[in-house]
């Protein structure tokens, strides 16, 4: 009898291999202890829409605590990693990213951030107690350092209420998620390897933190792109789509992939600040000069959400939306 089976997602084709683009040495630094900061946090938004945060107040050892116990989840046997169940919304998923046949050298958590308790059954368990807790603890950081960061932008902005935008991050509904990306070396191969593919982030905010491993790459705004040094100490910012949408193209959402290697495992946790589901995406009236036209039409984020979730990575999502 034969019996047929579905592929082991090791022998899914591979990615194609990638080479590394040059560091880029221009990646603004915006020291949060500094006064004045807020311009140049505005500059970097315009120019790049991605920036590094330092002196942002994040323990060491909660970040470190996140780290390990997602290090020890991602060491766990596949079949075990599996029994949390696919990615297709939320949950552990390997090599395929999304639903519309994006493949990266990545495997992940996928975690909605809901104001109950965590959304994932198997972090209930008492065995993933302290898993659960490291959860909680970075969680609330990195979203109140989001919070801080688009603050600090309706500060440099000279729009108020100065919470106009972090409001929707800090609502009760606001649709959040935190993703733990895991890029294991790839064996057998010593170059390097799209670990995930080009894209923007559809949300308002993104905070990112890795280990030491290299592998993000952005796009400045000639299209060219540039490696990004990693740092462990500090968070990158990027705009998503969504604050592009506010600040009508003020803001630049941010293209960037990352490149998988050889030889070290790169662990990333990103944090991606949303608004709530029913909430009317539209630029600001208050950042809107005289005469000025909207360059999108309106909607809601539950049907920027319905629509991007039927594009692959690398689409320009926002371009359906536009004028
Ligand atoms: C291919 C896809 C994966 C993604 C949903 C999408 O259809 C297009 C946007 C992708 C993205 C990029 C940023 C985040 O990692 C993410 C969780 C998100 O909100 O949008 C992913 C989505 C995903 O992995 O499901
Ligand atoms: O791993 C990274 O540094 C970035 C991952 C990313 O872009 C994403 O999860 O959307
Ligand atoms: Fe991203």
């Amino acid at each position: 009898m034969v019996v047929l089976t579905k592929p082991a997602l090791g022998q899914v084709s591979l990615p194609r291999p990638q080479k590394p683009s040059p560091y880029f040495s221009g990646i603004p630094v915006i020291d949060l202890s500094e006064p004045g900061s807020e311009a140049l946090l505005v500059r970097a938004c315009e120019e790049l829409g991605f920036f590094k945060v330092t002196n942002h107040g994040i323990p060491v050892e909660l970040i470190a605590s996140l780290e390990e116990e997602a290090m020890k989840f991602f060491a766990l046997p596949q079949a075990e990693k599996e029994r949390v169940g696919p990615a297709t919304l939320f949950g552990y998923g390997s090599r395929t990213i999304g639903s519309n046949g994006d493949i990266g050298w990545v495997e992940y958590l996928l975690m909605q951030i809901t104001s109950k308790p965590m959304s994932l059954p198997f972090l209930m368990d008492a065995s993933a107690s302290s898993f659960r807790s490291a959860l909680n603890e970075y969680i609330s950081a990195v979203r109140k350092l989001a919070c801080e960061v688009l603050e600090l932008m309706a500060d440099g902005l000279k729009i108020e209420p100065r919470n106009v935008f972090s409001k929707l991050v800090m609502d009760e509904e606001s649709d959040s998620v935190l993703r733990l990306n895991h890029y294991p070396p790839c064996p057998g191969f010593n170059g390097t390897m799209t670990g995930f593919g080009e894209h923007t982030d559809p949300q308002i905010i993104s905070v990112l933190r890795s280990n030491n491993i290299a592998g993000l790459e952005i796009t400045l705004r000639d299209g060219s792109w540039v490696s990004v040094l990693p740092d462990q100490a500090s968070f990158f910012i990027n705009v998503g789509d969504s604050l592009q949408v506010l600040t009508n193209g003020r803001f630049r959402s941010v293209r960037h992939r990352v490149l998988a290697n050889g030889s070290k495992s790169r662990v990333s946790m990103v944090y991606f600040g949303g608004p709530p589901s029913g909430e009317r995406l539209a630029p600001l009236p208050l950042l809107m000069a005289e005469g000025e036209q909207s360059l999108y039409r309106e909607f809601t984020w539950c049907e920027y959400k319905r629509c991007a979730c039927r594009t692959m990575l690398a689409d320009n999502r926002l371009g359906q939306f536009e004028k």
